[in-house]
């Protein structure tokens, strides 16, 4: 069917209510829209589904969650798992609730069992539900970080982390055989009670995820003895995170913790900023004003779904609040686990640290320095989650931790994707720590820069809607393929990554090797003096994403490194955008 055809369907067909049609014939004139509304389904990207909300099948609609859930639902009863149920949890957004309501009737029409969370919950603990409650998979309802226009549906599989190949393709092919919305089943609620067929779920799983959550903790002794001293603002920026943040603080010891009132509470507008990502500088504002205010050590916030973290901390020199990126915080935690477990007897044997490609390429040396195991996966803390799995199945490697450049960390192996609250509580005991030795996160910040490097990474995107967008960005990478780089800016383009070719080119030698990740559209360039780029397209976002890094010998000299670097390749991008 083409678009046009797909649209008529649902105008005419009476499977789709008024409200829908009224929605769909408010944009008849607009033959854009209806092409971007319709031209395709809603994909599979790196965190599952993601779209605006709206009517139409490349949206976030009642229609769309429960295919998608007929799909899940389809491939369960075909594992025969049917007995093993699936936990449920959804976000402060738009609809939340109600997509995670369709999804868990539609699962239990087809007598699979559910366990909805009884109110919104961090995507984290839903990862650690599936485990503990020995289901076969998840469902979150969020997404994540994006703009209040969106909606999303993430899948986790029995191991606790988000699908990944081959699951996800056989999942996405079940979905796509559901061509017909009338074979789409769901049940009435109560009925679903009675049967036993959907649980209601919430006090004892919060129980549970805060006890794992404090058994992460190194020295609880110096908490104590530093609770009354160190001051922390946190932000929940009106998600998930508020409650059980708050809670394991609070049970922590710390004294000093003050909440951003204005974004303290849910609202699926975000009404007090304008994109609710920590990897956005505006989104602290109210923050740091409540921080100059109280005069606080740290600065915490995390998304809505409280997944991911970002963190400001004070530099006593000058008063100033320093912001840190993902790199920059993931290391932080890293450096305290990997120190203050070795000192303390509690590094488990063959330690391994999980981070993506485009993470900052200072966790080598501080990996190396405490002889902790560093395995590099793609984009995507799904990926990270998986090699969890992956080590136990090899009983090869103990997990401690993984992080990533796009402010995603976990510690402990309890869940399987990035935990905001386990990385707000390891930052504060580090923050602790600090806070003992009289010096602040920053002062500990530069210290680990003179000791390992003075490491840099930046972020450039370029935002490319619908299906020209789509186009143009298929478009920008075949032409960076084609034109086989040899040097940016006056840096020699030392190896060449292709993982959608799986192939590694050394260029001074020509010989080529695997890449050893799956296939991706990726392509990443090792640059001489420590320096790297990479360029892929978002799997969450319409955009086209360009990482880079550099490695100075000083702030200075890393500064001057990046914005030459930076300059070099925003010009390059701008460029074949055009
Ligand atoms: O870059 P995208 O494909 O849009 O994904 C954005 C981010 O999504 C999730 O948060 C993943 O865990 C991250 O690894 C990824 O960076």
């Amino acid at each position: 069917m083409s678009y046009r055809d797909t649209y008529d369907f649902w105008m005419t067909d009476d499977y789709f209510d008024e409200d829908t049609k009224k929605e769909l014939a408010a944009i008849a004139d607009d033959e854009a829209e209806i092409e971007d509304r319709f031209y395709r389904d809603l994909v599979f990207g790196t965190g599952g589904l993601r779209g605006v909300i709206g009517a139409g099948t490349n949206r976030m609609n009642f229609y769309t969650v429960r295919k998608a859930t007929q799909g899940l639902a389809n491939f369960i009863v075909k594992q025969n798992a049917q007995d093993k149920g699936v936990a449920i949890a959804y976000d402060s957004r738009k609809y939340s609730p109600e997509f995670a309501a369709e999804a868990a009737l539609c699962l239990c029409a087809n007598g699979i069992k559910s366990y909805l969370f009884e109110s919104l919950r961090p995507t984290p603990e839903l990862s650690y539900a599936v485990r503990k409650l020995g289901c076969t998979a998840g469902i979150v309802i969020t997404a994540s970080h994006n703009p209040p226009e969106y909606n999303g549906y993430k899948v986790y599989w029995e191991d606790g982390a988000q699908i990944t190949a081959p699951k996800d393709r056989e999942i996405i092919a079940e979905v796509k055989a559901v061509t017909d919305f009338h074979t789409v089943k769901t049940m009435d609620k109560q009925e679903a009670l009675d049967k036993g067929l959907l649980t209601i779920i919430g006090a004892e799983i919060d129980d549970a995820y805060m006890e794992e959550l404090k058994k992460q903790i190194i020295h609880p002794e110096i908490i104590k003895e530093q609770s009354e001293n160190i001051k922390i603002v946190y932000t929940p920026f009106h998600g998930t995170g508020l409650v059980p943040v708050k809670r394991v603080l609070s049970e922590l010891g710390f004294k000093n913790v003050y909440i951003v009132p204005e974004q303290e509470l849910p609202d699926p507008e975000f009404t007090t900023l304008e994109y609710p990502n920590p990897e956005d500088p505006k989104a602290f504002e109210l923050a740091l004003k409540l921080a100059k205010e109280k005069n606080a050590d740290i600065v915490l916030a995390t998304d809505p779904d409280a997944d991911r973290l970002g963190i400001y901390a004070l530099d006593t020199k000058t008063g100033k609040y320093m912001p840190f990126t993902g790199n920059m915080s993931g290391l932080i935690i890293a450096e305290y686990q990997f120190r203050e477990r070795t000192k303390c007897g509690l590094m488990p044997k063959n330690p391994a640290m999980v981070k993506t490609i485009v993470t900052t390429n200072m966790a080598d040396p501080l990996a190396a320095d405490y002889n902790v195991n560093l395995i590099e996966v793609l984009t995507g803390f799904k990926f990270i989650g998986e090699q969890i799995k992956f080590f136990e199945q090899n009983n090869s490697y103990n997990f401690v931790m993984g992080m990533e450049e796009s402010y995603g960390c976990l510690v402990g192996t309890y869940a399987r994707d990035k935990d905001a609250p386990v990385a707000v509580m390891c930052l504060c005991e580090a923050a602790a720590y600090c806070k003992s030795q009289g010096i602040t996160l920053w002062d500990h910040m530069l210290d680990l820069y003179e000791k390992y490097g003075y490491y840099k990474e930046g972020l450039y995107t370029i935002t490319l809607k619908g299906v020209t967008g789509a186009e143009k960005i298929r478009k920008i990478m075949s032409s960076l393929r084609a034109e086989s780089l040899t040097q940016i800016d006056t840096l020699k383009v030392l190896k060449v990554r292709d993982y959608e070719k799986n192939t590694i080119t050394d260029l001074a030698t020509g010989e080529v090797t695997e890449s050893g990740l799956p296939q991706s559209n990726v392509l990443y360039y090792d640059l001489e003096d420590g320096a790297w780029a990479c360029v892929r397209p978002s799997g969450t976002e319409p955009k086209i994403k360009l990482y880079y890094g550099i490695k100075g010998t000083s702030l200075d000299d890393a500064d001057a490194k990046l914005e030459a670097l930076q300059t070099a390749l925003v010009e390059k991008l701008n460029k074949l955008a055009e």
